[in-house]
């Protein structure tokens, strides 16, 4: 794309907020779908602020509220999240404060919203000159102390149920920023090797000794940055997903479903532990299965692929059966709440009946492709028990053949460790 085509990228923040919480796309997916409007150099900063907002959300509003005596709606709702956008700019980022509003206010022409200008304005300085009285009130005030943990109350609740010792360290590590955490291809470099390549690049990292293959970053940087990336060096992986591929303990020459594995992370661990074991790896999505395809060719790799419903394995791997399955279910991913905020406002109560319905289902349905003796691992990046241990308690109840081998792993989102995960190891009898 040319250069003419980029927009004003507070324009831009503004619509993808908008598209997240009206819409209820997922940030991600819609910046994907903005990206020709934003110029590279700017990508960093666009990440930052949407990012940052759905972190922040509920105290960015709180001020809103306290400026505006009534909202913006109807088709002016776009310019309520400009505003966002503006004041997140003020408190979060080094960007000057006459940069961040002047920038914000001519986003307004970009929108075709001219005739606000001055509103946006008014509201933006108006904020700068009560910035210390309204940042007191929202710290302080014991009236916003359920908004001051900027999570939903009903995952408030659900948490507060499940860790009443320790919700709160959990609430205050979803509210950081994730570390990057990478996982070296043990077949071409091993940890030490590759660290001193980041070395040489001056990227500083730390190894995890309870995970052979796992670094974690002192600071994010950009996948073009990382030494024989596109060689399959390594791969971006959370510390807490990087379990999965050595609870399953693939073996050479074993048939293996990777059930649910689009983008393909955990695909492509599993060969790098067992090169030549003989996977199916399905999902449902095929626009996400084409990335399990691209993840399998950087690192040279061969699996077979499939689109498939997990629902419905009948159509796609009838009179086949495997050694061992893993099965990374779809969930609340309440687990990954600082790598992905915006689900902290996507979600809804009852989407956590309907998920643990749906991963019962394919649990079982699933279940009878597994080899007698052979291994299921059930995963989840959810921290809510009725997805996990709630779930592995009713599937053992009803399904005499399979036994826990081991404890269950709940892993809780923990500030610069690993995303919250959930881990069942299941074994069929005869
Ligand atoms: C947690 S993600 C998988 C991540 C993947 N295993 C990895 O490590 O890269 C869950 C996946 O489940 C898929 N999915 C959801 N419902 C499904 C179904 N009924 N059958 C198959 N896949 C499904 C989604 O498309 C999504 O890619």
């Amino acid at each position: 794309m040319n250069n003419k085509s980029h927009q004003n990228i507070r324009a831009v923040c503004a619509q993808a907020i908008f598209n997240v919480l009206e819409e209820g796309q997922s940030l991600s997916a819609t910046l994907t779908a903005l990206s020709y409007q934003i110029a590279n150099k700017d990508k960093a900063l666009v990440q930052e602020i949407c990012f940052g907002v759905m972190r922040v959300l509920p105290e960015l509003n709180f001020y809103i509220h306290s400026l505006m005596s009534k909202v913006l709606t109807g088709k002016n709702r776009i310019l309520h999240y400009l505003l966002l956008v503006g004041i997140y700019q003020i408190l979060y980022t080094r960007i000057p404060e006459h940069a961040a509003v002047g920038e914000t206010v001519n986003a307004v022409n970009t929108l075709k919203k001219t005739q606000l200008k001055g509103l946006i304005n008014g509201v933006l300085r108006e904020f700068l000159r009560q910035q210390a009285s309204l940042q007191q009130t929202f710290t302080q005030d014991s009236k916003q102390q359920n908004q001051q943990t900027l999570h939903p109350s009903w995952l408030l609740t659900r948490l507060k149920q499940a860790y009443p010792q320790q919700w709160q360290t959990i609430v205050n590590a979803n509210n950081q920023k994730p570390p990057m955490w990478l996982r070296v291809n043990l077949n071409q470099y091993s940890v030490s090797e590759y660290q001193q390549l980041l070395v040489e690049q001056q990227i500083e990292s730390d190894s995890f000794p309870e995970l052979p293959s796992a670094l974690r970053l002192l600071s994010p940087v950009g996948v073009n940055k990382l030494p024989y990336f596109d060689e399959g060096a390594v791969t971006v992986q959370d510390l807490s997903a990087q379990y999965a591929a050595y609870l399953l303990a693939p073996q050479n020459g074993e048939h293996i479903l990777d059930m649910c594995a689009a983008p393909g992370g955990k695909t492509t661990h599993i060969l790098e532990v067992a090169p030549k074991a003989q996977v199916l790896a399905v999902d449902i999505d095929p626009s996400r299965v084409k990335r399990i395809g691209e993840n399998l060719a950087r690192l040279k790799q061969q699996a077979e692929v499939k689109v498939g419903d997990g629902l419905t394995p009948e159509n796609w791997c009838k009179g086949r059966s495997f050694d061992r399955i893993l099965l990374d279910a779809p969930c609340s991913a309440t687990g990954v709440i600082r790598r992905h905020p915006d689900i902290k406002w996507l979600r809804r109560d009852s989407d956590i009946a309907q998920l643990t319905e749906l991963q019962h289902a394919i649990l079982t349905n699933i279940w009878s492709y597994l080899k007698t003796g052979g291994t299921l691992v059930y995963a989840t990046c959810s921290i809510l028990p009725d997805e996990n241990k709630l779930q592995i308690e009713r599937f053992l109840q009803e399904n005499t053949s399979a036994k826990l081998q081991g404890e269950l792993k709940q892993f809780l989102p923990t500030e610069n460790g690993g995303d919250g995960f959930f881990y069942a190891i299941l074994k069929k009898h005869s």
